[in-house]
Order: structure tokens, then C-alpha cells, then sequence
């Protein structure tokens, strides 16, 4: 005898879920309909996730042969710069993008250099007395009075008719002289600009402020140009508008757009340019520069002696500019680049870590996976110390920093690169006098010029790599000015073959 059975179901007895999921003995047409839906919407989704990860799946085996390089180093040693080097070599077009981004930051430096100087004669008002010009003032002033006060004074002066012709007493004391009181007329003209330089940092963080890491500047994660991009609302849309600004240029800053703040600025450092360009040649700032008793980075100089340029209403940065501009990574930002080798592409991460103190306890976490090393020790900074800790030397600092990279056991089977660079301001310091023995005294009396001090910084290098390395690493260096293109295209040149001869090595693929 036949026994009747339901057809074989997908809905198991001995499963649970299965069970408890089969439909009911008494399905009505409506629900069956619904149900069909279900399950079918149900696969859907499910053939979905299944693709997707069979893409994250090749993806992951893809990226097991891609190539991580770390940039390490202090701050100020250059890592962006270089970073900016293979983003040009390697994707222009985005370097191309984030140009207008970059006058944010360039409008930054100079209205934070300009703060500087100022507040460097603010705070050495002596020098004016040293060897410049003195003109006498009324006894009734007291060397009390700051220079607005003199300024406001000498308005008043202007604007009196005898003005020109009262005489000021004869050798009275305090005495004010005309390069003071021309500083202190540029001080007041130049505070729209130096008002800006903390509305632009703004912009810049996103209002982030970074404790621990020294007391300048301003600290970006990775995309902050997203965050500047400076176009105009009427071709871009509105979509920038929702940035705050925390410390607005004028009153309606508030309001601004990000387009918006970075024009003013533009008008406020084109009206203001006649007397940066004043301040910057004037004789007691360049005096002050020359004896070394005021110091300006690098990128200060650069952009005050280009400031004609730099203020014009129609400025688009060069790519110059972008690598002289300067602005410090906040913890490690991930750079994507397709390298070409052997006819396919290899995709190389770079990573931009901060190099200041309180940010290198963000590196860590990148270096398991990581393939390769460049080391970035500016050798110009004999004579400077640590933003964060002045009594570092940084020299002194980045061979500390460079023995715990060599001697790290995570990383101890990486490809290894050092870049010794700023060979140029090296030379520059070199060729203006700077003793390298006055900062480095175990330097001694050896002859101050470019090659004998290369050679002893570099020497100290390798002795460092020598004495941490059990596996015998080859050690690949280079001297390097990565501002200049040229020179830095043949460098990466070599750093990408020699670290492709390793990856090929190990990945087994020659
Ligand atoms: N003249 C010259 N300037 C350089 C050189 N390398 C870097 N600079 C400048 O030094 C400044 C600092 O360089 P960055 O690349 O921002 O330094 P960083 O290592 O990324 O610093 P952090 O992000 O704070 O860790 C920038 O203004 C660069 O233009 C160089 O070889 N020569
Ligand atoms: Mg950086």
C-alpha cells in the first residue's frame, strides 16, 4: 500500500530552524504569494553579500601583494613634502584637485609669519636701539607706552597741522626711533591679516586642537582639503557652507562660507601686501635674520619673499608652493598609489605619520603589515630644538628616533631607507657662518664645510643602523632636498626599484 507523503521539503523535521520556518499546513494563496516574495527578496540579498565578499575576498588576496611603506620621522623632517613628491610622480591629477585647497594653507604661513616677526620686535624692543637711526621723542612719553600707543601718538601728530614741522625735544630719554614708529604704524595696519591666522587654523583642524604635540601651528587629518576646498559657491554649490568658523576674520565670518573666508583673506592680504613686503625688508627684520637673532622656518622666507605674487587676487599656488607650504599631520594619513611594475600595477600605501612627540604612539598599529621604511632626518636642524621639548637638540632627537626604528623588533624585516635632507638649508647655514661646533660640541674642530658635516651626521646614522641590525638589513641612504622635484623624482626612482627588488624577492614572484 502506497502511502501518501508530503514532497521531500527544504523545510527539515530534524533541523530547528528549518522547522520553524516551514510554512503552515494551511497556506492561503495571499500568503503563499508573500512568502514567495520574501524568500526571493531574501536570496537576493543573500547572492549579493555572497558577491561582495568574494570581491573583498580577491581584494584581500590583492592586497596581500601590496606594497606598505611608512614614512617616519620628527616633525618638520620633510614626510609630507616627500609624500607630496610621489603624488606627483604617481597621481598629479589629484595634486592638480586639492591646488586651490592649498592657498588656505599658504594665506595661513604668511599671516602666522607676519604675527611672528611682530611679535619678535614686540618682544626685543632693545634692537632698535642698538644701531638704527634714533629720532627723538617728547619727554612726556614713557618707555612704558607700547608701540600702539606711539603709533596712535604719532597719528595724532599727522594729523595736526604743525604735525610736520613741531620738533621733538633734543636728546630726551626714552627715545623712539623712526623705525619703530614705522613698525609700530605696520602692526596696526597688519592686524586685519595677523587676525586671520587663527580663523584659517580653524578651517584647517576643523577646530581641532592637539595637546602634547608642541605649542604651534596647526594640526590636519588626512582629507583636510575637503574641508578647505576654496571654490565658488556659484559654480560649487552651497554644500561648503555648513563649516563653522570659531574665530571669524570679521564679525560676519560666522556666516561664511569656506570660499567666502578664504577670499577675504585674499583682499585682506592683497591690501595688506605693500606693507608686508615693508615689514619683511625692512632693515632691522633683515638685520635680525641675518645675525640669527630672529628665526623663521623655512617656509616663512619663502612665501615673504614671494608675496607679490602670493597676494594677487587671481593666486593659484605652484606646485612649488604646495611643497614649501607647511602644514603638521595629525596621526597617520593613508596615501593610495598605483606603481607601475612589469607591465601590471602594484598599489602602494603610503603612510604620513605626525612626527612630533605627542603623535608617534600613532604609528605603531601600521607596523605589522607594513613592507618598507623611509626614514626622513633633516641634518639642517643641528642648530635647533624640539617645538615640544626645547631642550632637545634635533639631531639629537631624530638619532634617538632612528634607534628605536632600527631596533624595533616589528620591524626589524623591513626594507630600510633614510633620508638625510634639507641638504639645502644645510648648505645655506654652512655658507652664512653657522658653526656647527657652537651646537654640536663633540663636532670639535673639525672643518665646518658641507661635506665634513654630511659625512659626520651620516656617520652617526649608519653607526646606529650597525649596531641594531642582527639580521644584516642592507641600509639604503640618501641625501635628499625634497622641495626640488627633479632630484626627488630620480630619488623615489631609485627608493621604488630597490624596494620592489625586495618585494619581488619575498613575494616569491621572479
Ligand atoms: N628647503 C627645504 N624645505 C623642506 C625640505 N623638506 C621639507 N621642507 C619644508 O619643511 C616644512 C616641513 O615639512 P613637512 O613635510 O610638512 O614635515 P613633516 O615631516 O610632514 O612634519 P609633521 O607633519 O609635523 O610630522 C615644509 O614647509 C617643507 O616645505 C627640504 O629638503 N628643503
Ligand atoms: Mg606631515
Amino acid at each position: 500500500m502506497l502511502h501518501a507523503r508530503r514532497p521531500p521539503s527544504v523545510y527539515s523535521q530534524e533541523d530547528p530552524l528549518s522547522f520553524a520556518l516551514r510554512p503552515p499546513d494551511a497556506e492561503s494563496d495571499l500568503d503563499r504569494r508573500a512568502r514567495l516574495q520574501n524568500e526571493a527578496d531574501a536570496k537576493r540579498i543573500s547572492d549579493i553579500i555572497d558577491e561582495q565578499l568574494k570581491v573583498d575576498r580577491r581584494n584581500f588576496e590583492k592586497s596581500k601583494q601590496d606594497v606598505r611603506l611608512l614614512l617616519l620621522g620628527q616633525a618638520e623632517s620633510g614626510k609630507s613634502t616627500l609624500q607630496k613628491q610621489f603624488q606627483l610622480m604617481y597621481s598629479p591629477d589629484t595634486l592638480d584637485q586639492e591646488r586651490t585647497s592649498w592657498r588656505t594653507v599658504i594665506y595661513f604661513n604668511i599671516a602666522r609669519s607676519v604675527r611672528r616677526v611682530l611679535e619678535f620686535l614686540d618682544a626685543h624692543g632693545d634692537i632698535f636701539d642698538e644701531d638704527v637711526a634714533e629720532t627723538p621723542i617728547p619727554d612726556s612719553m614713557s618707555s612704558q607706552r607700547t608701540l600702539e600707543d606711539l603709533v596712535h601718538q604719532s597719528d595724532a601728530d599727522d594729523h595736526s597741522p604743525q604735525s610736520s614741522s613741531r620738533p621733538y625735544s633734543s636728546s630726551a630719554s626714552p627715545i623712539i626711533t623712526e623705525a619703530q614708529r614705522q613698525i609700530a604704524t605696520l602692526r596696526l595696519r597688519l592686524s586685519p591679516l595677523v587676525a586671520a591666522e587663527s580663523t584659517l587654523a580653524d578651517r584647517l583642524s576643523g577646530g581641532v586642537r592637539v595637546s602634547g604635540s608642541g605649542k604651534g601651528g596647526v594640526y590636519v587629518r588626512h582629507g583636510w582639503q575637503l574641508r578647505s576646498a576654496a571654490r565658488n559657491p556659484s559654480s560649487a554649490g552651497r554644500s561648503l557652507s555648513s563649516v563653522a568658523v570659531a574665530s571669524p576674520v570679521t564679525e560676519s565670518a560666522n556666516t561664511l562660507n569656506v570660499y567666502e573666508v578664504v577670499e577675504e583673506v585674499g583682499r585682506i592680504l592683497d591690501a595688506s601686501k605693500e606693507d608686508v613686503k615693508t615689514l619683511w625688508r625692512s632693515e632691522v627684520v633683515q638685520k635680525m635674520i641675518k645675525r640669527r637673532r630672529l628665526r623663521l622656518e623655512e617656509w616663512a622666507e619663502f612665501f615673504l619673499s614671494a608675496i607679490d605674487r602670493v597676494a594677487a587676487r587671481d593666486y593659484v599656488p605652484s606646485t612649488d608652493d604646495i611643497l614649501h607650504a607647511r602644514i603638521q599631520t595629525m596621526g597617520v594619513s593613508e596615501h593610495l598609489f598605483e606603481v607601475p611594475l612589469h607591465g601590471r600595477s602594484v598599489t602602494w600605501h603610503l603612510y604620513d605619520v605626525g612626527g612630533a612627540r605627542g603623535q608617534r604612539h600613532t604609528w605603531v598599529p601600521y607596523f605589522d603589515e607594513a613592507n618598507a621604511i623611509i626614514f626622513v632626518a633633516p641634518i639642517s636642524a643641528f642648530d635647533q630644538y624640539l617645538e615640544e621639548d626645547p631642550r632637545t637638540n634635533r639631531i639629537d632627537d631624530s638619532l634617538q628616533l632612528f634607534t628605536a626604528i632600527c631596533s624595533n623588533q616589528l620591524l626589524k624585516n623591513l626594507h630600510l631607507v633614510l633620508f638625510l635632507n634639507k641638504t639645502d638649508i644645510l648648505q645655506n647655514k654652512l655658507a652664512n657662518g653657522v658653526r656647527v661646533r657652537k651646537y654640536i660640541t663633540s663636532y670639535g674642530n673639525r672643518p665646518n664645510d658641507y661635506e665634513s658635516v654630511v659625512n659626520y651626521f651620516r656617520a652617526h646614522f649608519l653607526q646606529v643602523h650597525r649596531k641594531n641590525n642582527e639580521k644584516k638589513r642592507v641600509l639604503y641612504s640618501h641625501l635628499t632636498n625634497v622641495v626640488d622635484i627633479k632630484a626627488t623624482r630620480s630619488i623615489i626612482a631609485n627608493v621604488r626599484d630597490s624596494i620592489f627588488r625586495d618585494y619581488l624577492k619575498s613575494a616569491a614572484l621572479v
